[in-house]
């Protein structure tokens, strides 16, 4: 499993502690910067680990701004691209387990690092639920599909 990893300055240091959380699990990733707390525009970033995943380099990606809601809507923009902003661990779950999330995205501003690595671990451990959710979750592709001509 190959993690993508993007921020930009607001979640720089929440990356850094998943980049040493992975690391000590031994997971491998890729990371998309932001390399610093300088102030940089989001939608870059979250554009390229979006397309690493779609384009399937990574097997998931994770990404962080101060809130996790500006990142996520450009990550968004990429077909393909399922990305969920959680601040909990029961979203984490339902996100893969019934959205299939292929990528999850965190708020440094809104949740702590014990939380936020607690919310990764949920989401790296559960599985898609396929069944009635793999139906929903292609209702979504035709929706995609449709306004992407
Ligand atoms: O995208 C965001 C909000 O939707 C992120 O929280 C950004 O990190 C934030 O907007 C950056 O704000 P700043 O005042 O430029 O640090």
């Amino acid at each position: 499993m190959k993690i993508a990893l993007g921020s930009d300055h607001g979640g720089y240091n929440l990356k850094e502690a998943i980049k040493e959380y992975l690391e000590e699990k031994n997971i491998a990733y890729e990371d998309f910067g932001a390399n610093s707390v300088d102030s940089v525009d989001y939608p870059a970033y979250g554009e390229k680990v979006a397309v690493a995943v779609a384009e399937k380099k990574c097997d998931y990606g994770i990404l962080c701004c101060g809130t996790g809601i500006g990142i996520s809507l450009a990550a968004n923009k990429v077909p393909g691209i399922r990305c969920a902003v959680v601040s909990d661990v029961f979203s984490a779950k339902m996100s893969k387990a019934h959205n299939n999330a292929n990528m999850l995205s965190l708020g440094e501003r809104v949740v702590g690092p014990g939380l936020a690595l607690t919310i990764v671990e949920a989401w790296l451990n559960t599985e898609f639920e396929g069944d009635r959710h793999e139906r929903r979750v292609n209702l979504i592709g035709e929706i995609e599909k449709k306004y992407n001509k």
